[in-house]
């Protein structure tokens, strides 16, 4: 791991000899990282030279179009590579000293914390879960009467509401116990997974939280919740919300409130008070647009101002869980900084990290670039972009840009506000209710201009990303303790299901009328604006990794050399191109933060299965969409684990199973790679003269796809590559073979 070298700066408060709150330096990146940049950007320069002549020098129509595809190919990936240097210019590390919050602020000065969790389907979802996120925040080492916890249930669901109902009264008894012990893992699920001390207090609370679990699965299974669970008039009460209103689907119903604990009266088995926590299912209608995550999110922004209007908010994904009691500490060392509300500090974003993930994590969900090494990089400039989870959200920032003295909002939801009231009073809840109406949001300035930003698939992404642009900054802070644990899906499809999402929901940025290549350039100077162009445009990538993977294999197989021979000065440039780019991600992922070799190996293959699948398929449909032609919207992640496809997943294989057009275009890459690959080293261990580079990358890609042969011939579980996908991807990898051949031969 590298070592940071200078100090940089450190943290001061006030004239009061402040504690240390955090020490923040610059990486010994830095100045390597820019000579690099400085050296390979005059390599790029004599590569696009060396296009231009050959251009303008062919004399066949096909020689002129493999050389402009090939320029076009490699203009994509020049200007990725730009891009992407905003996360090397200046990457910094920081460390924080949340023991020294407690030294100079008093329990009672420390501010609010508001926790939101999103939930949108009890099948895709299980309540089980989302109940464990919740009850590990909710046993934060925290003023509990400081701590509100609002669920958004975008499932409509009395499930998951007797869920919560069942979390509430076990809460009781878990909080205290965690508080005794003091536990670190606060999830009940991971606790009673690891390897914790027994005890017979140990035995009767894991009784205690088995049985809840059975309650919350067997009412998800059977989709009833049965009279003798219902224990309460006050919960009999709440169910009837769903069999009153004719017609209660998730698409069309009113909105359901229900607070479930509220820190003025409920207390836990010690007498201790407990944090609120509030169900929130926000009112549906099929006529009306209801922005999928982010419209969810800015209901919990409404109705907690309502009720408690916490001046910070941490934003967590259902499958997401607290790792670390004392987070909420670590992100007050820069939310209290007087100096960093003065730098219009807007979120502390912290990493998504994931358990259960493999050893070589085969998918490459870990996202070391995307979650720890960029946002790092870009912690030296205006900050990280936000994650859409484990972030803790100053609520100012959602309510207009920092210079705006009195943002343009209701009394209620303006952040001065002191929200003194009981949370059930009757005048809270109908406001509550009010702004949890589907029809509140028109014309009104919310997801445009206040709250999280409405219009693209990644709502994180794009709101912050608007943020810095109006001038907000950001902080990344990655201590070693994982401060959160997600899951990722384990599923090889979900996971490429996942992934067009997102890239759907990138173009869609690059696309507006804030695209970071022009406004956001403008906004937040070149590397700011340039960090997030390389997000958006990322899907574009597809264009040269399908160039890549079958034009010069197309063209080994019919006799045609379109890569400078050995022997030639040009062959040393295209080596170094390679290589410096490899060889720097190589570096980057292993020895600057620790991945092994291997991970790294899938990582990269990871990079090219994504352009040929997920990103080829999301730019499609992006562009369908944009000529009309309806795509579907923000679909859920399944979060359900099969038993089967874990074991596998733990084995290192990746789950096909399916048949998905995603699948085709990968195996053809793979049939047409091994067809070249095969003939090319016919020809050179005859001794006949043939593009050596184009053999070796269709050596590399051979060796990228050796899981997909696999799949295709070797396996017979359940999760290899259904046969009409392979049948498929020949015929169709024929069908390209001839083509090319007419052409080329
Ligand atoms: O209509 C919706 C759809 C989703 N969600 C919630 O959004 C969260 C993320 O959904 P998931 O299916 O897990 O998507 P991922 O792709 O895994 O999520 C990543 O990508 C999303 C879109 O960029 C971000 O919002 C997430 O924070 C980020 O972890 C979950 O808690 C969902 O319950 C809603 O509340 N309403
Ligand atoms: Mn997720």
């Amino acid at each position: 791991m590298e070592e940071p070298c200078s100090r940089e700066s450190a943290a001061t408060n006030s004239a009061h000899a402040p504690p240390l709150l955090y020490t923040l330096t610059t990486s010994r990146r830095t100045v390597p990282n820019r000579v690099f940049a400085a050296v390979y950007f005059c390599a790029i320069m004599a590569l696009f030279s060396r296009h231009v002549q050959i251009l303008l020098h062919s004399k066949t129509l096909v020689s002129f179009s493999v050389t402009l595809t090939l320029f076009v190919s490699d203009l994509v990936l020049a200007f990725l590579w730009v891009s992407a240097q905003s996360f090397r210019v200046r990457p910094v590390y920081r460390k924080e000293y949340p023991e020294n919050i407690e030294k100079f602020l008093e329990q009672s000065d420390l501010p609010g914390l508001d926790v939101f969790i999103c939930t949108a389907d009890p099948y895709m979802e299980p309540p089980t879960r989302v109940v464990n996120t919740a009850l590990s925040v909710m046993a934060y080492e925290y003023p509990t009467e400081k701590l509100s916890i609002y669920v958004s249930d975008d499932g409509g669901s009395s499930l998951t509401l007797f869920a919560f109902m069942e979390a509430a009264k076990f809460a009781a008894h878990w909080l205290p116990f965690c508080r005794k012990n003091e536990l670190a893992t606060r999830s009940p699920d991971e606790y009673f997974a690891s390897n914790y001390s027994r005890s017979s207090e140990t035995d009767k609370i894991k009784v205690m939280y088995e049985s809840m679990r059975e309650r919350v699965k067997n009412v998800v299974e059977t989709g009833r919740i049965d009279d003798e669970y219902v224990t309460s008039d006050q919960a009999r009460q709440a169910f009837t919300q769903w069999t009153t209103y004719l017609g209660f689907t998730r698409q069309n119903h009113p909105s359901v409130i229900q607070v479930l604990l509220d820190k003025n009266k409920d207390r836990d088995i010690a007498g201790h008070c407990l944090p609120n926590l509030v169900y929130v299912s926000r009112q549906k209608s099929p006529t009306s647009p209801h922005h999928f995550k982010a419209g969810a999110l800015n209901v919990l922004v409404r109705v907690s101002a309502a009720m408690t209007n916490a001046p910070v908010i941490l934003t967590l994904d259902c499958d997401m869980y607290s790792n670390d009691p004392r987070t909420v500490f670590r992100a007050l060392c820069y939310v209290l900084d007087p100096a960093e509300i003065q730098n219009r500090l807007a979120f502390v974003q912290f990493p998504q990290e994931f358990h259960g993930l493999n050893e070589n994590d085969i998918h490459g969900s870990e996202h070391k670039r995307l979650f720890k090494l960029n946002p790092s990089g870009l912690d030296g400039l205006l900050g990280p972009n936000y994650l859409g989870t484990g972030c803790f959200i100053r609520r100012r920032a959602l309510l207009g840009d920092p210079s705006t003295p009195v943002p343009p909002v209701i009394k209620e939801i303006r952040p001065d506000h002191i929200a003194d009231n009981p949370i059930t009073a009757p005048s809270v809840l109908e406001f509550a209710h009010q702004v949890a109406g589907c029809n509140y949001e028109n014309q009104t300035d919310w997801g445009s201009k206040i709250g999280f930003r409405y219009g693209s698939l990644v709502e994180d992404f794009f709101t912050g990303f608007r943020l810095q642009c109006e001038g907000w900054r950001s902080i990344f802070c990655n201590p070693e303790r994982a401060a959160f644990l997600g899951n990722a899906p384990i599923n090889f499809h979900d996971f490429l299901g996942q992934n067009k999402r997102w890239q759907i929901g990138l173009l869609e940025v690059a696309s507006s009328r804030y695209s970071p290549i022009t406004f956001g350039v403008k906004a937040m100077g070149l590397f700011m604006g340039l960090s997030y162009s390389f997000y958006a445009f990322f899907p574009i990538a597809s264009i040269s990794i399908t160039t890549y993977s079958f034009l010069p294999q197309l063209a080994l197989l019919n006799g045609l050399n379109i890569f400078p021979k050995v022997s030639e000065p040009w062959f040393l440039l295209y080596t170094f191109l390679f290589l410096g780019a490899y060889g720097q991600d190589f570096l980057e992922y292993t020895v600057v933060s620790g991945g092994t070799i291997r991970r790294w190996w899938s990582d990269q293959r990871i990079w090219m299965a994504k352009g040929l699948s997920c990103s080829l398929f999301g730019l499609s449909e992006f562009l369908l969409k944009s000529i009309g032609i309806p795509t579907q919207g923000f679909n859920v992640t399944s979060k359900v684990v099969d038993k089967e496809q874990r074991k596998r997943y733990e084995q290192g294989l990746l789950e096909f199973g399916v048949p998905s057009p995603m699948f085709v275009t990968l195996t053809m890459a793979a049939i047409i790679n091994l067809c070249s690959f095969i003939y090319g080293l016919i020809n050179l261990v005859s001794g006949k003269e043939g593009d050596f580079m184009q053999l070796v990358l269709s050596a590399l890609i051979v060796m990228n796809c050796l899981p997909i042969y696999e799949a295709m011939v070797l396996r017979s579980d359940k999760g290899k590559m259904p046969a009409t996908t392979s049948v498929t991807a020949t015929i169709l990898a024929l069908a390209v073979y001839s083509v090319a051949y007419l052409i080329l031969k």
